[in-house]
């Protein structure tokens, strides 16, 4: 099979405005910080370039600790109010607003994160940007919401004519610390930034180097929302210097990230200091069970999308595949037929089903997995090749004739290559799935309601899918166990984890 992309990956024309002035010109974004945008005190800005072609589209501040310190300052200022004194139903208003502005601005928003990440358009404007949206929506929801609980104590004091009384408030746990990653810029910056301002707190947000323009033009939008001054600030830059300046901060009363595994444990290093709360949402070796009852017109293309999603950078992509032998051939030809069928090009041409991933650094790790799997004797059924005029384009690729202990098989690879093996025996299967440092998802195929219950139970993942594969919503949390992660994003359950509980015990 001879693989190619769509016209070389040039980039077509975009629609909006911004998109167009990022093609012409290659302009200095600064620090979104109290409400504007300001200069990095270093003169330090940062290349951020289209994947596809390797075109220099802005360049980003390099924040440094004195703008961080200037961020905190503001987000700690901003603490005080209005935003955290507003009524539940004036927040939820505001929230709303936010939902309304992105849909409104639903081409620009796509086209940046398109630009900048590589993502094909459909993936942001059917799936993701849409999905940010939602979570803003959601949480508006939640916003109004907020209970503590009156407490029956047993506390045995009464003065004469007075009675003890106890209840929990809810409040803010205070300043926010979002440090986003490249893979989805927009949607995992939203799992943080809603719930965050739907608690009443105030945010100091540190997006991916890669990809930061869609964050600050999201800043923009949200204080055209309404959102006061300082309540949201965006500094860009790397993360070994903004990134641990901001997560090492004392003003920071709480860090929400998600990444690599790596810098998660960076994080929680860092977060020791000043014991700073953390959640992390880390990588993931996810897999995907395939029972030999299971509906295979659901199978081949859940699975074949579940991986190749977004160019497979996705924390839950399902990486691995245990397929019952009685059906594997045709599993894995269904699968590497879907794979071949994948028309690659620049992500804003419409008809583009897979772009480049994130960088070349991204390209050339992916191609040295597949690399060193083939010579410890893996097959690689369809893709393992690099391509492109940037050498960012991976041909979805299947791999099988791995063992467990392959990195190809064990670790993140976070592109668009799927390890497919067979089992004879469900136990067996079930113990290569858990047999992983990474818990963060899986997906059962069967048309056996009686067998996706008792396996969903075995599973060491913090979501489990039946008959699908990579279905997000705002209302379902996600995140990890084991080396995935602590937390969640998502659902009320996220609510937790940007408020405190204040009890209040009362003679009265
Ligand atoms: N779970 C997921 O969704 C993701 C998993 N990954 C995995 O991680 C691998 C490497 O990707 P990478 O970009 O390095 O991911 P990172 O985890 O390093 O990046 C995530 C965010 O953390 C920032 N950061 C980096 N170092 C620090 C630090 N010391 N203190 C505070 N913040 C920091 C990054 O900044 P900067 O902008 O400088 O990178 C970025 O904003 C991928 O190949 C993939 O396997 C990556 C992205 C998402
Ligand atoms: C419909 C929304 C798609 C969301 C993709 C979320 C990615 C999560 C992650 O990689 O952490």
């Amino acid at each position: 099979m001879s693989y190619s992309i769509v016209n070389d990956g040039a980039t077509p024309t975009p629609q909006s405005d911004a998109a167009k002035a990022l093609l012409a010109s290659v302009e200095d974004k600064q620090l979104y910080i109290n409400g504007a945008y300001q200069a990095p005190v270093s003169g330090a800005y940062l290349d951020t370039t289209d994947p596809a072609t390797g075109k220099v589209l802005a360049r980003i501040a390099n924040a440094g600790s004195e703008d961080v310190d200037q961020a905190v300052d503001a987000a700690r200022e901003a603490l005080k109010g209005p935003w955290a004194t507003l009524t539940p139903l004036e927040r939820s208003q505001v929230l709303n607003r936010i939902a309304d502005l992105i849909d409104a601005h639903m081409d620009e928003l796509c086209e940046l994160e398109v630009l900048e990440q590589g993502k094909p358009f459909y993936v942001a404007r059917w799936a993701e940007i849409p999905a940010t949206a939602n979570q803003f929506r959601f949480f508006a929801g939640q916003a109004l919401s907020l209970d503590g609980n009156t407490v029956n104590t047993s506390i045995n004091y009464q003065p004469e004519g007075k009675q003890v009384q106890a209840w929990t408030l809810r409040e803010p746990v205070g300043v926010v610390a979002a440090v986003t990653p490249w893979n989805s810029p927009l949607i995992l910056s939203a799992m943080k930034i809603a719930p965050a301002l739907a608690a009443g707190c105030t945010v100091v947000h540190k997006p991916a180097e890669l990809t930061s323009l869609s964050a600050l033009r999201l800043a923009e939008l949200i204080t055209e929302a309404g959102v006061p001054a300082g309540v949201v600030n965006v500094v860009t830059g790397d993360g070994a210097s903004c990134g641990s300046a901001l997560t090492s901060h004392k003003g920071i009363d709480k860090i929400a990230f998600t990444g690599s595994t790596a810098t998660g444990r960076a994080i929680v290093e860092a977060s020791k200091k000043h014991l700073t709360r953390v959640t992390l949402e880390l990588g993931g070796k996810s897999p995907a069970l395939v029972l030999p009852d299971a509906d295979l017109e659901l199978a081949i293309p859940g699975i074949a999308n579940g991986i190749f999603f977004n160019g497979g950078q996705v924390c839950v992509a399902n990486s691995r595949t245990y397929i019952h032998r009685s059906i594997f051939d045709k599993v894995v030809q269904g699968i590497a037929a879907y794979a071949e069928s994948m028309q690659m090009g620049h992500g804003l041409d419409q008809a583009t089903q897979m772009g480049p991933v994130v960088s070349t650094a991204q390209a050339e790790k992916i191609e040295q997995f597949i690399e060193d799997a083939k010579a410890k004797g893996a097959k690689v059924l369809c893709g393992g090749v690099r391509l492109g005029a940037n050498g960012t384009f991976i041909a979805p690729t299947v791999v099988t004739n791995t063992s467990t202990d392959m990195p190809i098989h064990c670790e993140e690879v976070f592109g668009p290559v799927l390890v497919a093996e067979p089992y004879d025996d469900i136990d067996e299967a079930m113990a290569w799935c858990n047999d992983n440092e990474y818990g963060l998802a899986a997906s059962i195929w069967t048309q056996d309601l009686s067998a996706a219950h008792r396996l969903s139970r075995q599973m060491e993942a913090g979501t489990v899918w039946i008959n699908c594969h990579s279905m997000f919503d705002a209302s379902l949390p996600i995140g990890g166990m084991k080396m995935s992660g602590y937390g969640r994003d998502s659902g009320k359950q996220a609510l937790d984890n940007y408020l405190e509980w204040k009890t209040v015990c009362a003679v009265l």
